[in-house]
């Protein structure tokens, strides 16, 4: 094989303090696929390593009674404690009045509340940052779907109004007792209706820019930074942590957020192996070989207990719990909806902060840089753009081949830079590969694992190493098929079962049974993910792109 060099451009990425490194080598520095540039950690992978800050310093607000006075970063906090003490829920649903009110009340005060910012030397502080990330996209959340339904989560104007209407019934009482003016009435004319309130949207805004994150809640602030230490003094271990921040407080919500946790705490083996291989890959010689086909091995036994932890996701996580009390809260402006000349359009206001409407979607564990490095490292294509193993040539008309390029928008800027880093710092001088027995062109790749299992199968498809980058990939295959079948068993199934356990009234209950009968139906043809998929193609389609990149489809 010819010399490896690596393309021109391969050290242009952006380093943590913003700038380019000075000057660009002749090789890959692989060093840095778990370096402080990319705020990966060999110890915690793309986990922050240091337990992530659990309040936003300064002084405790007396938010009930509004006092909003020089107000600091720490005010977020109180409003976020006093949102989970009422508890809020989702659509404002309450049978008990003191807690229909309260929530009314803590509303109303998002509304008044100031505008406050962090200082310079806050926005210095990356915990700090995080931490006020997270407590500013939980807020926005809460704030946005704890509102009244008036219909903002219909398309369809018809039943929109139907919603409306239903909304003004629900409080009668504000016109009897002359409360025209009063939240309630403004609330339920849909007034404040997908508008985020500037004491919100200006700061989550500001410091969503500042990590790179669109302005929404993220797997970066759910499950990235949203954990703790049960015991500081035990360090990072998977038994050790345990979530944040949630929106309903229950045990499935907590075990959905921290599967994923744990996924990627295991991911950092998968890390430090993707690393040596990439160092060995450069030798060029059979001890490099030997060596690539061990890590390969390990590799795919590393991915495999991922899928083990996946599928451990039903052991405390309610498919109907997710589907109807959790996944609602992860809604975005691209799912909600108000009236306008134009019809009903779609997006979130965000008030003092952004002159466009916000269409960002929702937290998807598809924003997870591991499984996006592992796809790159393996040379799965979602983009369908490049030439296939055995001839098959690729376009982009699979569903939504865009998707897993548009999720690395909702990483971490680091995160993302590190991808792009292995993306073109992986490059090298192409390799062929022997001829096809069906005559089909021979396989070219600039992909340096891939191409040295390009060189190996010249002496013949079952070269060891050859073997071991179709089990990596089929392990990853595995992994695709598990998770399929938990996103048939937590959207699909239940989005067919209907709603059950509503913990309101009759009258509400048969309502909303009405509703998601009809629901049901427009989704029968096309159940959508959290990131607005159509799920189960786009899913089998990256399942397949999984296959496609195996020498041998077995
Ligand atoms: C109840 C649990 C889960 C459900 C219902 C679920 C559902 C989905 C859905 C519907 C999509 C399609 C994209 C979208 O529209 O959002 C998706 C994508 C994705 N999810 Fe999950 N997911 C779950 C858990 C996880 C976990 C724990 C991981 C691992 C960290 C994960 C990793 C991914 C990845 C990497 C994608 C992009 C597609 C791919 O690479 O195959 N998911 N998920």
């Amino acid at each position: 094989m010819g010399s490896r060099s690596l393309l021109a451009g391969a050290g242009q990425f952006m380093k943590k303090d913003g700038t380019l490194p000075s000057q660009t080598t002749d090789r890959l520095d692989t060093s840095t696929l778990a370096a402080a540039d990319f705020d990966v950690d060999v110890r915690s992978g793309f986990l922050p390593p240091e337990q992530p800050l659990t309040r936003l310093p300064g002084p405790t607000f007396d938010v009930q009674n509004f006092e909003f006075s020089e107000p600091q970063p720490s005010l977020w906090e109180c409003m976020l404690d006093w949102a989970k003490s009422i508890p809020l829920t989702f659509g404002s649903q309450y049978s008990d009045v003191a807690q229909s009110s309260a929530a009314q009340k803590w509303r109303s005060a998002i509304r008044a509340m100031p505008v406050a910012s962090l200082s310079e030397a806050e926005m210095g502080h990356i915990r700090t940052m995080r931490r006020a990330c997270v407590v500013l996209a939980f807020l926005s959340h809460f704030y946005m779907h704890a509102q009244i339904d008036v219909g903002q989560y219909e398309t369809d104007p018809d039943k929109a109004r139907s919603a409306n209407q239903e909304a003004k019934r629900r409080i009668p009482w504000s016109n009897a007792y002359g409360l025209r003016d009063s939240a309630a009435y403004a609330e339920a004319h849909g007034e404040y209706v997908n508008k985020l309130p500037p004491g919100l949207a200006v700061p989550f805004v500001m410091v969503s820019e500042r990590l790179g994150l669109p302005p929404v809640l993220t797997y970066a602030t759910t499950v990235l930074w949203n954990w703790t230490l049960k015991d500081a003094s035990k360090g990072l271990t998977s038994s050790n942590m345990e979530i944040k921040e949630m929106f309903t407080n229950s045990v499935s919500e907590s075990h959905f957020f921290l599967t994923s946790l744990l996924i990627e705490l295991q991911g950092v083996e998968a890390l430090t192996l993707m690393r040596i291989s990439l160092n060995e890959a450069f030798a060029v010689d059979k001890l490099a070989e030997q060596r690539i086909t061990c890590y390969l091995e390990e590799l795919a036994n590393v991915i495999r207990k991922l899928t083990v932890l996946l599928s451990q996701m039903q052991d405390s996580c309610d498919p109907d719990t997710f589907y109807w009390d959790i996944r609602p809260w992860f809604k975005t402006g691209d799912a909600t909806f108000t009236d306008s000349s134009a019809g009903r359009v779609p997006g979130w206001i965000l008030e003092g902060a952004s002159s466009e409407r916000s269409l960002w979607t929702g937290p998807s564990a598809g924003q997870s840089t591991l499984i996006h490095a592992l796809d790159l490292f393996l040379d799965v294509d979602h983009t369908r753009t490049k030439r296939q193993p055995n001839g098959v040539s690729s376009n982009r008309n699979d569903s939504d081949s865009t998707f897993m390029e548009r999720m690395q928008l909702y990483m971490p800027s680091h995160h993302r830079a590190f991808l792009r880093h292995l993306q073109h710092g992986i490059s090298t001088e192409p390799v062929c590969g022997p001829p096809k027995e069906d005559g089909a062109d021979a396989e070219w790749s600039d992909h340096p694992i891939r191409a040295l299992v390009l060189q190996c199968q010249w002496s013949g498809p079952n070269h060891p190493l050859v073997h071991a980058y179709d089990e990596a990939l089929r392990a990853l295959r595995a992994l695709r098929d598990e998770h399929m079948r938990i996103a048939v068993q937590y959207i699909v199934h239940p989005s067919r079962r209907g709603p059950r356990n509503i913990k309101c009234s009759e009258e509400h209950e048969q309502k909303q049974t009405q509703k998601q009968t009809q629901k049901q139906k427009q989704n029968e043809d096309v159940v959508r993910g959290t990131g607005g998929t159509d799920l189960v193609n786009f899913l089998r389609a990256c399942r397949k792109n999984t296959t496609d990149a195996m020498s041998h489809f077995t």
